[in-house]
């Protein structure tokens, strides 16, 4: 087997870079790798109509390392008082790519969000009509439903009648965690794609559990069983174009992951790429990973695909123990542990 591997640049396609301070190191982390990104809009007031994009779109690209082309894609975030009047002054922005269901409550800076998937039938319908994409975060949030169980509730009371009722609408389900996403993705319609993180390729809730609470493991929707892992690893290695890179880098302070009650949210962008690689490896499929990094994302947003590349080469490093995260720090993945692959920087 190979010790280089070189893949036409990839995109991420579901990334929180947050704002303000931090943006100096989680844009530069996105960028090293990344051609492009969907920017995840969940900030504190959330990004809610075109201008707020605009601004925010303005302060990534101006954090943006001396050189980089890095292209920040923007999202709205979708509120009950969302107006089809706000989607078509998104889409004619030119920069709003899509727009972002979260069910009120269902995570990080989610209370914004929606209460009722039917009072966004408005919004939905002057997206499909206009072309905007929806992205979901696909979890119900009623508190008799099992935490491990709330994709799937989610599937079956929510995102299958939304497929139905907008079948022009193309669907982005985001960061998918189980065996139940897999199938429903799979036998949706062409319109129906998913991103899969490298977390939830590389861990089951055991690493997060098993010999101690570890934390940092912990994000939304939760790490799943192990058959779910696997699910998951035979969808991105299957070569089906429904399923691309997505990784939900989601920086929390380490203070407050490290805590009695923790934030959800894992930072994988310091070495994304190098992360799925070795989910690959492990099922030997190598040969995928470009198609998934690269390739079904922009055929699934229909953007054109990077021209430039990247090389990883086989080479042992160690993770650091935290990252500068604005005035703070941040616990990576992998935070003290071995990386197999590494990313050759580019020649200047
Ligand atoms: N994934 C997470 O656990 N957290 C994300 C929000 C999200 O993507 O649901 C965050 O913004 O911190
Ligand atoms: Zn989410
Ligand atoms: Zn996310």
């Amino acid at each position: 087997m190979s010790d280089r591997l070189t893949l036409l640049r990839p995109d991420d396609w579901h990334i929180h870079l947050r704002d303000g301070a931090v943006l100096a190191h989680t844009v530069a982390d996105a960028a090293r790798t990344f051609g492009r990104a969907i920017i995840m809009p969940n900030l504190v007031p959330p990004v809610r109509n075109a201008e707020e994009a605009d601004a925010y779109r303005q302060r990534i690209l101006d954090a943006r390392p001396v050189g980089s082309r890095f292209e920040p894609l923007m999202v709205l975030y979708l509120t009950d008082r969302t107006s089809p009047e706000d989607i078509r002054a998104a889409k004619a922005s030119g920069f709003v790519h899509a727009a972002k269901l979260y069910p009120a409550g269902a995570t990080t800076n989610s209370d914004s969000g929606v209460t009722n998937v039917d009072k966004i039938f408005p919004a939905l319908e002057a997206m499909a009509e206009v072309g905007m994409l929806l992205l979901v975060h696909g979890e119900v949030t009623r508190g008799e439903i099992d935490v491990f169980d709330r994709e799937k509730v989610f599937i079956d009371e929510h995102l299958t009648r939304v497929v139905q009722r907008f079948p022009t609408l193309k669907v982005v389900f985001e960061h998918i965690t189980t065996g139940d996403a897999v199938q429903f993705v799979q036998s949706a319609s062409a319109n129906v794609g998913a991103t899969i993180t490298a977390h939830h390729l590389l861990y089951n809730r055991n690493h997060m559990l098993v010999g101690g609470i570890r934390p940092h493991f912990y994000c939304l929707p939760i790490l799943k069983r192990n058959v779910h892992q696997e699910a998951l690893l035979d969808a991105a290695t299957s070569g089906s174009n429904k399923f691309f890179l997505g990784t939900d880098s989601a920086p929390h302070a380490k203070h407050a992951k490290e805590a009695a009650c923790g934030c959800a949210g894992c930072y994988t962008a310091y070495a994304a790429i190098e992360l799925y690689a070795e989910a690959f490896e492990q099922r030997n499929a190598l040969d995928k990973l470009e198609a998934f990094a690269s390739f079904h994302g922009p055929d699934f947003y229909g953007l054109p695909r990077n021209t430039d590349s990247i090389t990883l080469v086989r080479e042992e490093w160690t993770a650091p123990a935290t990252l500068p995260l604005g005035d703070q720090e941040v616990v990576p993945l992998r935070a003290g542990e071995k990386l197999r692959w590494r990313l050759l920087e580019e020649q200047a």
